[in-house]
């Protein structure tokens, strides 16, 4: 662009104010705002926006710093370039409160109070921002090592508090605009505060950015390049991200696994997005990509009868059927010698050999054991063979609980009731046959629930 512009001007010109013209038309404002500081960038900006939109409806916002000995005299110049323009001025006093970031900073938070303070809800603020200023701002966020969102530097539109940010001249450089500045024949200030280089802006300006023009001219718009890819990769991502929760929700079973039907589709990198959701979603703390990968390919890729297992933090991620869960790590169990129809109740509620055993019951005297004597709980030995209430036939108690869905590492927790040596009850899976009368009390409700993955 640089090159064609001094043989070429004011085609170039006209263009822009085309361009121009018809992005206002879009913003749908019936008040344009302009931030104007009396420097040629916000001079000329005033300049093309009282060409492109009528002057009257075209308001010019001067905030006077009082931090330059000048600063009076500037804000006089801006009054009078307004009169001469037929544009409304408003000048505006600040105070600049200097704290820790900086003179710079400092200026820069007490414009935009003010402008949020001028600005109607739904108005629209021109900024007059050049690529000079662009470029600038990307290398003082790479040297504090910003990361995407903050290399992707200015935007041209964007929104701040409750108005719209413009900045149209963004696409042009600092000597297209004072050519151009020159060419209408416009008045403006120096504000000789430019040449401190103690001033991050100012070093970079002066003493770093021309020797990376000397060596590649048109540095500017390679980096805005740059930036623009920055910011078409930061959209994706955020959609990217927005994909994956969808697929999450989708996915995530009612005791917190992750489901793993139909796959196919997924790439890998998918799938480790969607694991890293997942094991944000519960609660876990995210490990690195590495160990991402491992658990992917040990867990996920897993032959569906397999039961694989990869530690993470205080558990592990197992896999059972088409599903994954965390599990936290249980204590070996442990259960009361003997229960009564109190202790029953007793222990109801109490978060137990990582299962919760709890009687849904409002009347506090449980009437479960009428003709059950000598409650008490064991764990499962193995090889017990039983008749669950409402079946024909016995069936062996490993089967059953493969049926009920009872994931392998709870099967030998869960709770059985026993009356005696007869197993009465399994947990609150089924009451076996028999013994239903006593314990089908409607008021009754044993529920056992895996407390490291209750929701
Ligand atoms: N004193 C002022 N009064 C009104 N507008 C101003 C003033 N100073 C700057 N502006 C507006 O802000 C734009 C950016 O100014 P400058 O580059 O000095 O600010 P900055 O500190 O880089 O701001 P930003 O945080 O927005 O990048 C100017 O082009 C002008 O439109």
């Amino acid at each position: 662009m640089e090159s064609c512009l001094s043989s070429s001007s004011s085609q170039w010109y006209s263009s822009f104010l085309t361009d121009f013209k018809a992005e206002l038309a879009q913003l749908k404002s019936t008040q344009l705002y302009v931030g104007y500081s009396g420097g040629v960038d916000s001079r000329l900006l005033l300049e093309l926006a009282c060409q492109c939109f009528p002057a009257k409806q075209v308001t010019a916002i001067h905030i006077n710093h009082g931090l330059s000995a000048r600063a009076e005299e500037w804000a006089q110049h801006c009054q009078q370039q307004c009169e001469l323009l037929g544009c409304e001025f408003i000048g505006l006093q600040g105070n600049t409160v200097v704290n820790g970031a900086g003179l710079e900073a400092a200026a820069r938070t007490l414009r935009y109070e003010k402008f949020a303070e001028t600005i109607p809800e739904g108005g629209v603020l021109l900024l007059a921002h050049h690529l000079d200023d662009q470029v600038e701002t990307f290398f003082l966020r790479l040297m504090r090592g910003a990361g995407v969102h903050g290399l992707k530097a200015m935007a041209s539109l964007s929104r701040r508090d409750h108005y719209q940010l413009f900045r149209p001249l963004l696409s042009l450089s600092k000597a297209q605009l004072i050519e151009w500045a020159e060419h209408l024949g416009l008045a403006w200030i120096e504000d000789d505060s430019n040449d401190d280089v103690l001033l991050d802006r100012n070093y970079l300006r002066h003493n770093v950015l021309p020797m990376l023009e000397a060596r590649w001219p048109a540095y500017r718009q390679r980096i805005q390049s740059s930036i623009d890819l920055l910011a078409s990769g930061n959209d994706a991502a955020i959609s990217q991200s927005f994909v994956v929760e969808q697929e999450l929700q989708h996915r995530l079973s009612f005791d917190q696994g992750l489901k793993l039907v139909q796959l196919n589709d997924f790439s890998e990198a998918q799938m480790l997005s969607l694991l890293h959701a997942w094991l944000l979603k519960i609660g876990q703390q995210v490990p690195s990509k590495q160990r991402l990968k491992e658990i992917y390919r040990a867990v996920i890729h897993a032959r569906a009868d397999a039961t694989p297992e990869v530690r993470l933090g205080q558990g592990a991620i197992r896999r059972h059927g088409p599903a994954i869960y965390w599990v936290a790590d249980m204590p070996e169990p442990a259960l009361p010698p003997a229960v009564s129809e109190q202790e029953l109740q007793y222990w109801a509620g109490v978060g137990w050999v990582g299962l919760q055993v709890s009687a849904d019951k409002q009347d506090p005297t449980l009437s479960l054991q009428t003709g059950l004597p000598n409650l008490n709980w064991r764990l499962r030995s193995g090889g017990e063979v039983i008749q669950p209430a409402g079946r024909s036939k016995s069936r062996d108690l490993k089967r059953l609980l493969q049926e009920y869905r009872v994931k392998p590492w709870l099967r030998y927790r869960i709770p059985l009731l026993y009356s005696g040596d007869q197993l009465v009850a399994v947990a609150d899976l089924f009451v076996v046959q028999g013994y239903q009368a006593g314990i089908n009390d409607p008021s009754l409700r044993l529920v056992w629930k895996n407390s490291a993955n209750a929701d």
